[in-house]
Order: structure tokens, then C-alpha cells, then sequence
């Protein structure tokens, strides 16, 4: 990381992150367009005028060691919108998610949700980390759907789902299991509401690890992978359930290997590799007639 300079005296080092850092000079973004969102530069997506993007990501670059695993994305998603990450292993695809939510924390660069900046805050020219009540705070409004389900074993499925909003004090005990039980009735699970997870199998665990990032009535939920840990013949009830999703007016970025899902629910489709977004746009153009070498490459090798 970027040594921090000037006017971050007050700003512990390894906190601040320069804003530019990961951006050419000449190319600078501003730091007034940091704050507004209609002021934004370089809109990808088409958000109407006047609307905040749900999730604007700019000028993200990410290392692992001397691995960069994000390269300066760029990236707009809708309210509302279904937006599907694809691209070969080690594109970056998770990191970028995880991003998005601050499990990663960016090098440099920024994401905004809803208009709010994620994981820092700004102080003059730096970003500083936010303290970690405040990320959780955040992160309580993104939903997440993991590869690996991640349920609380000891926890019944309506226990799994009620757990949040009432630890959360967003609902009273009654209230939170109530909307458990209504959400694992709306993704099919209404007669495994006592059941544990390790007596579900992995599709039914997923669509409980959906009602519960659902549980808190997040306006985005991220999926990574949510298909990829199952046995074939359970895709296809999981991916069921967030096409139901889709069009109701969450937004999804779901990052994953299904084609079939992403050419029927995504608004956009878009393609990463070697840590940056080579090709997006709607899935027919995308997935049809990729503009780009790469693009191509990748899709006659998965189609
Ligand atoms: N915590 C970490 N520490 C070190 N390296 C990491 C870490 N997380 C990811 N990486 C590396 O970053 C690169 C991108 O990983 P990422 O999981 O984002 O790729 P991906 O496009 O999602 O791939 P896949 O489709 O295989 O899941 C890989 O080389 C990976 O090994």
C-alpha cells in the first residue's frame, strides 16, 4: 500500500488509501466525484438520470502479495438490476464481489452502494477504514450467498433465517421467525422449517442460506458461486429460486459458471479476466456476439 501523504497527518498509514492510487494521473477521477453520484464519471451501465447507481465501483485494484488480482475496475450496476459475473478461474471474479462488501479490502479505489461509500470513509484526499462496528453495520445491509452455504449447524433452517433480524433488534423474536418461516415457504422449504442443516441436502441448504441473506430485506445480495458446490441434478432448484429473485426488485450480482442462468435473468453479463472487466453489456450481445477475442475464447470453451 501506498504510503499515506499530507493531509492525512491524522490518518494511521495503513489505513489511507490515496484515492487516485490505482488511477493514471492524467485520468484522475476528482475528489468531488467521490461525493455525489450524479456527478459520478464514467457511468457503464445506463442508470437514468437522476437515480443513484446501486452499486458503483470505481478505479478497484487489489494484490494479494505480488499477485494483483483487480487491475482498476470500473463497474455500474442498476437498482434492481440482475448482473452476472463470468470469466475463467482466478479472474478475480470472488475478489471483486467480496469487495463489494468490504471482505476484501480494496488497495485503492472505491465502491458506493446506494450512494454510500463501503468500508471508509473519506477524509480530504484519503479514504479512511471504518471502525469495524460500522462495517458490520454495512455489511448488514448486503446480502451474501456463499459457495460453501456457511449455515450455523446447531441452528434449525427457521433458526438460521430468524437469527439476524433478531440479534439485529430489526424484528422481536415472533416477528423474526415469523418472516423466517414465510421466506423458506417462498424458496420451497416450508416443511423443512425444523430441520437441521445437516439433514437438508446441498440444494435445500443454499435455498436456506438465501432466505437467510434475504432476511433482512437487503435492497442488493451478492451470490458467489452459489451452484458451484452442488451435485448436478441440485443446480437447478437453487438457480430456480433466484430467478424468482430476479425482477422483484433486489439487486443481484451473482458471479458464476452458469451460462443458461445468466443468458435467461441477467441484465447485464459481464466478463472478467486477468482482473479487469474486458466485455459487458446484455447477454445476448455478450454471450452471442462478444466483441472481444478474449470474450470469444472463453465462451467456445464453456458453451
Ligand atoms: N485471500 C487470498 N490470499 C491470496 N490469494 C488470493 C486470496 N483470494 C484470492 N486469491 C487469488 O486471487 C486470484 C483471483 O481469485 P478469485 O477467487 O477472485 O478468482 P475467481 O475469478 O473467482 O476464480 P474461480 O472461478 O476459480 O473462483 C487467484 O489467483 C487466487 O488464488
Amino acid at each position: 500500500m501506498t504510503a499515506a501523504t499530507g493531509a492525512a497527518d491524522a490518518v494511521p498509514t495503513t489505513d489511507a488509501v490515496p484515492i487516485t492510487d490505482a488511477i493514471p494521473v492524467a485520468d484522475a477521477v476528482p475528489i468531488r466525484d467521490a461525493v455525489p453520484v450524479t456527478d459520478a464519471a464514467p457511468v457503464t451501465d445506463a442508470v437514468p438520470a437522476g437515480i443513484a447507481a446501486a452499486v458503483e465501483i470505481r478505479g478497484v485494484t487489489k494484490s494479494f502479495g505480488a499477485n494483483r488480482v483487480l487491475d482498476g475496475v470500473d463497474l455500474t450496476v442498476c437498482p434492481g438490476h440482475v448482473t452476472v459475473v463470468i470469466g475463467p478461474s482466478g479472474a478475480g471474479k470472488s475478489t471483486l464481489l467480496r469487495t463489494i462488501n468490504h471482505l476484501e479490502k480494496p488497495d485503492a479505489g472505491y465502491v458506493r452502494v446506494n450512494g454510500e461509500l463501503i468500508g471508509v470513509r473519506q477524509q480530504k484526499d484519503h479514504f479512511r477504514e471504518l471502525p469495524e462496528r460500522a462495517i458490520l453495520a454495512q455489511r448488514a445491509e448486503i446480502g451474501f450467498v456463499f459457495q460453501s452455504f456457511n449455515l450455523f449447524p446447531h441452528l434449525t433452517a427457521l433458526e438460521n433465517v430468524a437469527a439476524a433480524p433478531a440479534a439485529t433488534g430489526r424484528a422481536s423474536k415472533s416477528e423474526a421467525r415469523e418472516r423466517a418461516a414465510e421466506l423458506l415457504t417462498l424458496v420451497g422449504l416450508a416443511d423443512k422449517l425444523d430441520a437441521y442443516p445437516g439433514r437438508l441436502s446441498g440444494g435445500q441448504q443454499q435455498r436456506v442460506a438465501i432466505a437467510r441473506a434475504m432476511a433482512l430485506r437487503p435492497g442488493l445480495i451478492l451470490f458467489d458461486e452459489p451452484t458451484s458446490a452442488l451435485d448436478p441434478e441440485l443446480v437447478g432448484e437453487v438457480l430456480a429460486v433466484m430467478k424468482d429473485l430476479a425482477g422483484t426488485g433486489t439487486t443481484l450480482i451473482v458471479v458464476t459458471h452458469e451460462i443458461g442462468f445468466a443468458r435467461e435473468a441477467a441484465d447485464t453479463v459481464v466478463f472478467m479476466d486477468a482482473g479487469r472487466i474486458v466485455e459487458q453489456g446484455p447477454p445476448r450481445r455478450v454471450l452471442d456476439h462478444p466483441e472481444h477475442p478474449r470474450t470469444r475464447e472463453f465462451l467456445s470453451k464453456v458453451l
